[in-house]
């Protein structure tokens, strides 16, 4: 006879174009077949999770009792900053990857195996300790001003870029549904490519100090994926307790391509003079002239100038 466990579930019903409600239709009937106890709450609002988890992880819980989040990396960031905003910062949390990137999961090698998580949660579950990127910053509108938190990428630039003209797509939803929504992404990245435009930055690290003309693309990542399994930094590692900013300088059209081909292709980019990172685990990012911003795949829906102040954080997730 299995052991008891009481299951509240956070569902973000759009999460992976709707992927999200077919994951938790079959984990509901594996539940059911398991007589396992389990509330349900569907995101009624983008960011509702973080006062959600928040208000879940304000009392303290049996150890039997699991959050879960079924979602993508978006859910996963606002559980992350309820949890981090709450009396018990500790509180673990189980995640199935749900989304259209899911670019944590490949990052942390969670796997999205339904039988996989529940045999571990009605076993006793390992509890480990995964990095993550806790920033503040100054801008002129005070939008980074309350410390925040990220699982995957605080990028600037290109990425942000790209980010903001999807989730500004008009169409998007429409064409969602319709299964084209990666498409738009993919002409965003070309609109990007030619709309971005490069500014200065100054990287402080470990009591040095980089600065950069022409950046193009200024990432700090937690591990090594962005925009959806794109490998920016493949030495990256959700347990060195570390934190890397990567730099990409705009060279000229054919060396820019070549170098984009490399971060596509086969991880060389590390060696371009173009490509440019640091790891510590405190990274100070200024830069120079407004651009866009995107945590774990949300933009800043305006153009900041940056002072980010980066440290490495730590989150507790169920091993299964
Ligand atoms: N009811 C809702 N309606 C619209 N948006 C919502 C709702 N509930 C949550 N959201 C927002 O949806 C956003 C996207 O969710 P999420 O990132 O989990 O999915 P995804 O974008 O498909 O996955 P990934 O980020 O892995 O590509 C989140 O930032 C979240 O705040």
């Amino acid at each position: 006879m299995s052991k008891k466990i009481n299951l509240y579930i956070l569902l973000n019903p759009i999460a992976g174009h709707g992927q999200s409600i077919k994951t938790w239709s079959k984990f509901e009937h594996l539940l059911e077949k398991e007589g396992v106890n389990y509330s349900t709450e569907v995101s009624p609002y983008p960011g509702a999770f973080i006062s959600i988890a928040k208000e879940y992880a304000d009392h303290a819980h049996d150890k039997d009792d699991f959050l879960v989040v079924i979602g993508g990396d978006g859910s996963l960031n606002d559980v992350l900053n309820g949890i981090k905003l709450s009396n018990y910062p500790e509180t673990p949390i189980v995640y199935i990857p749900a989304g259209s990137g899911n670019d944590f999961a490949r990052g942390a090698k969670i796997s999205d195996n339904l039988h996989q998580i529940l045999d571990a949660l009605l076993d006793d579950p390992e509890v480990v300790s995964m990095d993550c990127g806790s920033y503040t910053g100054y801008d002129r509108n005070s939008l980074l001003s309350k410390r925040s938190y990220f699982v995957n990428n605080f990028g600037i630039g290109f990425d942000a870029f790209v980010v903001h003209a999807s989730n500004r797509q008009r169409l998007k939803n429409a064409l969602n549904k319709i299964n084209v929504g990666s498409l738009i992404y993919r002409l965003n990245v070309l609109g990007a490519l030619h709309k971005q435009d490069t500014f200065k930055v100054t990287i402080k690290a470990d009591g040095k100090r980089y600065d950069y003309d022409n950046a193009y693309m200024v990432t700090t990542t937690n591990h090594p994926y962005f925009g959806g399994g794109v490998p920016i930094l493949p030495s990256a590692n959700v347990h060195d307790n570390k934190l890397s900013t990567v730099v990409v300088q705009k060279p000229n059209l054919s060396k820019f391509i070549h170098l984009f081909t490399k971060i596509l292709s086969d991880g060389s980019q590390i060696e371009d003079p173009h490509f440019h990172f640091v790891k510590a685990d405190e990274i100070t990012v200024q830069t120079s002239k407004p651009e866009y911003c995107q945590v774990d795949g949300e933009d800043s829906a305006e153009k900041l100038i940056f002072k980010v102040e980066f440290k490495i954080d730590h989150f507790n997730l169920i091993k299964y």
